[in-house]
């Protein structure tokens, strides 16, 4: 297997527009659920994307994967750019990156079993076949914690939390090097959701497996991950290492996220909770997106995008503010 140097997963100057339907004759404004992401996620490592609800997380997720292709930027994995990728090499590459969903519900076909589901990856792949495919699915379920013997059920034979166990083995079937988990224990029983999340970590200690992890819960981030994205209306506000991020956040907006989540509040850091709604994505504020609601707003907010840049001080962290020099750790 290659291995590039540099991340293993890299999105550049990533942009994603979405058309809406105005009219017969006239098409509305894009909403741009992307504006300009710079991402990377390292071999092996775990990099949680948060943000509030409509922030262009899940096509964030789906872009760096190609299930949609950037309306501009690149998605460079181990080195290669995916848009120029011959169609056999782009199969090839995606072997290695697999998505779990947030709905355990609706990503099994519900009238196969979950062996042949587990199953089809390794197969479509060439990994497989026969007693060996079988063998492999039944190490797979006893991997995730179910009992191998499960192979021959349907779907509706098993809980959520057993569901999405299913799914991360079919993530698994094809040997991933990258998983992305698109908000995947949110719809669970809480009481179950730390198993999975404990189960995701496990697997990815246990097969140095680089994840992607969208969440809306940042306990489960703090949790998981080693590095943290923070978006805002399609753009990256801070990024950093998840354990500074958490002990002291720096812009604003991640401020103000962890004073939503009193739990993650530390005397000193924590911001006013956010005020007001999220502006429309269709229409978002001029300048730096987050200004409308941010406590430090200054009239030059509004003029030009801020550009993420290193935080002054704290070399492995970006923030995108015009007042970074400020909000130093
Ligand atoms: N297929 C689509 N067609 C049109 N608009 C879309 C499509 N997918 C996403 N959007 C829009 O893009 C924006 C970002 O959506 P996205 O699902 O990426 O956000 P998110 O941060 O994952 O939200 P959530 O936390 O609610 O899942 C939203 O305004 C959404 O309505």
């Amino acid at each position: 297997m290659s291995a590039a140097p540099g991340p293993l997963v890299r999105g550049e100057g990533l942009t994603r527009a979405f058309h809406r339907r105005g009219g017969l004759f006239h098409r509305g404004a894009p909403v741009m659920a992307l504006r300009g992401v710079d991402i990377a996620v390292n071999r092996g490592e775990a990099v949680g994307v948060v943000g509030e609800s409509g922030c262009g997380k899940s096509t964030l997720g789906r872009v760096l994967l190609r299930l949609m292709p950037p309306t501009g930027g690149r998605v460079l994995f181990d080195g290669e750019d995916l848009a120029q990728q011959p169609a056999a090499h782009l199969r090839a590459l995606r072997r290695r990156m697999q998505m779990v969903f947030q709905d355990p519900f609706g990503s099994l076909d519900p009238r196969r079993t979950v062996g042949a589901q587990i199953a089809d990856g390794m197969q479509i792949h060439g990994l497989a076949h026969g007693s060996g495919a079988r063998d492999a699915v039944a190490a797979l379920l006893k991997q995730v914690g179910l009992d191998p013997d499960h192979a021959r059920r349907l779907p509706h034979e098993f809980s959520g939390g057993q569901r999405q166990r299913i799914a991360v083995a079919r993530a698994l079937s094809t040997r991933p090097d990258f998983i992305v988990a698109d908000e995947p224990v949110s719809a669970l029983d809480v009481s179950i959701q730390a198993q999975v999340v404990n189960l995701l970590a496990d697997l990815r200690a246990e097969l140095g497996l680089a994840l992607l992890f969208i969440s809306h819960d940042l306990h489960v981030v703090r949790h998981l991950c080693d590095r943290v994205v923070v978006m805002y209306l399609g753009r990256v506000m801070e990024e950093g290492p998840a354990r500074d991020i958490f002990r002291a956040p720096a812009h604003p907006y991640t401020r103000a996220l962890l004073a939503a989540t009193p739990s993650l509040r530390h005397r000193g850091t924590a911001g006013a909770p956010l005020a007001g709604e999220v502006p429309s994505i269709a229409n978002p504020p001029s300048g730096c997106v987050f200004r409308t609601r941010c406590t430090m707003a200054q009239p030059a907010c509004a003029e030009a995008v801020p550009p993420i840049e290193p935080m002054p001080g704290a070399a492995d962290r970006r923030i995108a503010c015009l007042r970074a020099a400020e909000l130093s750790p």
